[in-house]
Parts: structure tokens; sequence; C-alpha cells
């Protein structure tokens, strides 16, 4: 059995809501799953204690959240030493046009964290109207309204592909299993781990 760290930043919920389905995906192969929120991180939080760590965020005005860098750029030298994942999430994948600037933030990401993740996930995010103030609603359904013309604008949207994140998810513990010399066939039939 792996143990997997999967810390991650989130606005609104969404990248939490990523985090935990490949959460699930991670321990119906029978591994263990630690998630952490970087607005909680636990004050004894110890990186190292676990066989591989997943970092996720989103973008909020072309910035992923502040905590997550610092996080990554605190754990740099123990992240190098292990397999490592990480995942974003934004509106940028939600569209084919704006898949390139989504991965610039990735790009600048690595730049300023020095940290390279050994599997990237780039996935498309939600937009929560009826959960923003009056200023952000606004503005969020005019970007919508440029970028995403077609979409309707008078109620909530996902573009989350969860098949994509599936696939992401059981390719990173692939990876893991693999690098670590671990035989998926060896954690099958044992108990899940909460
Ligand atoms: C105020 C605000 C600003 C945003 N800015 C960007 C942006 O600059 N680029 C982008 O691709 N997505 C942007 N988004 C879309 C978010 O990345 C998307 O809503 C995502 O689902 C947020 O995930 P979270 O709920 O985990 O924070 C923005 C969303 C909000 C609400």
């Amino acid at each position: 059995m792996i143990s997997f760290l999967i810390c991650y930043g989130t606005g609104e919920g969404q990248t939490e809501k990523v985090a935990e389905r490949i959460i699930k995906v991670i321990r119906e192969r029978s591994h263990e799953a630690t998630a952490v929120n970087t607005d909680e991180i636990p004050s004894d939080l110890d990186v190292k204690q676990f066989d591989a760590v997943l970092v996720g965020a989103s973008i909020h005005a072309g910035k992923h959240q502040s905590v997550v860098r610092e996080f990554v750029k605190t754990n740099r030298d123990a992240l190098a030493k292990k397999p490592t994942a990480f995942f974003q999430v934004s509106l940028s994948s939600a569209t084919e046009e704006g898949r390139t600037q989504a991965a610039g933030y990735v790009e600048e990401f690595i730049e300023d964290t020095g940290w390279h993740p050994d599997r990237i996930g780039l996935f498309g995010g939600a937009l929560r109207y009826s959960e923003y103030g009056f200023l952000k609603r606004l503005m969020m359904k005019q970007i919508a309204k440029r970028t995403m013309p077609d979409v309707d604008t008078s109620r909530d949207a996902e573009f989350t592909d969860w098949d994509e994140v599936e696939a992401f998810a059981a390719d990173v513990a692939a990876f893991v299993e693999g690098r670590l010399g671990i035989d998926p066939s060896d954690s099958n039939g044992q108990e899940e781990v909460e």
C-alpha cells in the first residue's frame, strides 16, 4: 500500500471536488490518501512521511493560490525526492482556445517554485454564479460571455471532465506503483483506509 498526500488550494470548492475524485480513485486501488486544504495545513504535517504527493491549485485572476506556491517552495527539496504530480483547475482549460493559456499558468508556476512534478493534469473548472457576490458574479458572467459565447450564463456551469480526472488519477497511481516497485495486484483486496 502506498501513502499519498493530496494538498490543494481552492477558492469556491471545485479543486476540492477534483481532489476528492482523485482520492476516490487512489483508495479504490487500495492505497492510503490524506487530503489537506492549504488553508488549514496542520502544523505537524510532514511531507517526508508520505510515499507520493499530489498538489492542486485553481486559477483566479491569472494566479494560483499563494499558499499553494508557498507550500511547494517550503517543501521543494522533499518533493524532489518523491514521485509527485500537479493538477490545475481553471476556466482556460474548459475551451480549446484557452488551453495554451492554461499551460502557461503551469509553466509560470514551475518556473516560480522550481518544482518539477512527474505528472501534470489540467482540468476545466466551474462557474457558480449563485455563490458569488454581486461584483464577482457580474465580472464572471462578462468573462464567460466573451470567452464562451455558447454557454448559458443564467445558471451555474461545471466544465470539469470527470473521466479525464479519473484517468489522470489512475495514471498517477500507476506511475507511483511502478516507481516504488509495488505490484497493484498486491494491494487489491486489502481493506480501504479512511
Ligand atoms: C474571481 C474569479 C477569477 C477567475 N480568474 C480566472 C483566470 O484568470 N483564468 C482562468 O482560467 N480561470 C479563472 N477563473 C475560473 C476558476 O479557475 C474556476 O472557477 C475554478 O473552478 C475555481 O476553482 P476553485 O473553486 O477550486 O477555486 C476565475 C474564477 C473566479 C471566480
